[in-house]
């Protein structure tokens, strides 16, 4: 018992204990924890990406969902060189991909030399294995693939540790996945414990235990940041969200003059950043957020819940769309699902859609390369002029809507006119009394 407990107490304290898991069982994650930045990653990987979409997922949609995944792989570091596409029914319970489709792959890495094998859906802890061994490369699923971007990007100690705490939830049941096999030969039995159950049931209580330190560390980091919110009550608060890459940070420092980094990758900010604006005399604490991505890991979302806080406090959220994106209906949906899954769906929104410079109606799915079997008829569809999108949106939503170009500065006085009118309302609704400022009369959201 002393000695056990001995050793529990090394485990925990010594941090070779956690990176000997990592290294056993864990290679899958050797990439995320090894390097600092992406720019100062070393030469490039190769890699190739795998989607398995289900038979009525139209062929442009794929290959959107396929630019997407190549966009985060090239965010990580990698190049991609190759897409395999196999529309099944439900993916294969052990491989994920078919046989015949499996072989397909095998040849392409064994001849390419490529080094990873991505593939654009969360792979069970069995898939995981036995892709490996039969592909012999590394595998990434798309909960790695983000959780690896996060861990490059993350710079303050709670985005590291939010992150820190992902990857290990993400280990520990691909630990017991590694195992689960000889549990079942063995059907229980105390005398047949072979020694790597032992070993495994030492790495899952390492593992645990980390996990259970760094959301303690979360909690003590989360006490100093809400001292920090409390001295800020009084402001109103508003907060920038929406899918990855929109332009939410070039937004914020237009408005606020801050030197936020912004820039054309997938998770560029994965810190929150607040600050204090003023506009017209209008003051309030504007916020940057961690963009959202479809199929975005539940744990992910869940262990970043501090950044979240920033969300689930604002007075108004600023919802940004990238309008030129063809997917961008899709991505609305994403964000406010996702906002429901935080419980931050019922704030006041101000709809913006950024990016008018590159909107082009005559430009369908096909600016994103076809490619076999793509289906001709889709690509035609045309889109709507942004006088008839604007006018779509005005009727749909209560939310007022704005459309902006933030790189070109187009309508952004609109947006700050706007903006200034919408906090000053929410200022006198929360001081009657006082009226520091003097709120616009006329209705705001005409
Ligand atoms: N053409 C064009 N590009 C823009 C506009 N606004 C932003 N961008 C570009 O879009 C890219 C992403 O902008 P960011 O501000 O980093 O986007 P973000 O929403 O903060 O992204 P994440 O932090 O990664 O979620 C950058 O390369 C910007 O320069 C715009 O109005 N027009
Ligand atoms: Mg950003």
């Amino acid at each position: 018992m002393a000695k056990e407990s001995k050793r529990r107490e090394n485990s925990t304290r010594h941090p070779g204990a956690t990176d000997n898991v990592k290294g056993r069982a864990g290679r899958i994650l050797a990439k995320a924890s090894k390097h600092d930045t992406y720019e100062t990653a070393p030469e490039a990987e190769t890699a190739i990406l795998v989607a398995v979409p289900d038979k009525r997922q139209a062929d442009a949609r794929t290959q959107e969902y396929l630019d997407e995944l190549a966009f985060l792989a090239e965010t990580a570091g990698a190049i991609v060189t190759k897409r395999f596409v196999q529309r099944l029914e439900k993916p294969d319970i052990r491989t994920f991909v078919g046989e015949g489709k499996l072989a397909e792959i095998k040849a392409y890495v064994d001849h390419s030399g490529a080094s990873m094998v991505i593939f654009d859906d969360d792979l069970s802890p069995s898939q995981l294995r036995n892709l490996e061994a039969e592909l012999q490369v590394k595998i990434v699923d798309r909960s790695l693939l983000i959780i690896d971007i996060f861990a490059s990007r993350a710079k303050s100690a709670t985005a590291r540790t939010q992150v820190e705490l992902a990857q290990y939830q993400y280990l520990l049941p691909r630990l017991t996945g590694l195992w689960t096999h000889l549990d079942k030969q063995r059907g229980g039995g105390v005398s047949q414990r072979g020694p790597g159950e032992t070993e495994i049931e030492t790495d899952r209580r390492v593992v645990r235990e980390r996990i259970d330190f760094l959301k303690e560390r979360l909690k003590e980091l989360d006490k100093q940041s809400q001292t920090q919110r409390k001295s800020r009550t009084g402001m109103v608060r508003v907060a920038l969200v929406g899918y990855t890459n929109v332009g939410k940070s070039t937004i914020m420092n237009l408005l606020s003059r801050a030197d936020v980094f912004a820039e054309n990758k997938l998770f560029a900010t994965v810190d929150s950043t607040v600050r204090k604006v003023v506009l017209e005399t209008v003051p309030f604490l504007l916020s940057d957020t961690v963009g959202f991505i479809r199929k975005l890991p539940t744990r992910l979302i869940e262990s970043f819940k501090s950044t979240l806080d920033e969300i689930r406090e604002a007075d108004l959220l600023l919802h940004v769309v990238d309008i030129s994106h063809p997917s961008f209906e899709e991505h609305i949906a994403v964000v406010n699902d996702t906002l429901k899954d935080i419980n931050a769906a019922d704030k006041p929104m101000l709809l913006i859609f950024n990016k008018i410079d590159l909107y082009n109606p005559e430009v369908t799915a096909e600016h994103h390369g076809g490619f076999e079997g793509m289906n001709e008829e889709e690509e035609e569809t045309p889109r709507p002029t942004l006088e008839q999108l604007k006018a779509t949106y005005m009727a749909k939503l209560h939310d007022p809507v704005i459309f902006i170009s933030a790189q070109e500065r187009e309508n952004v006085d609109e947006l700050r006119a706007m903006l200034t009118r919408r906090v000053a309302a929410i200022h006198a609704e929360r001081y009657p009394s006082v009226q520091p400022i003097s709120p616009d009369n006329e209705e705001w959201q005409s």
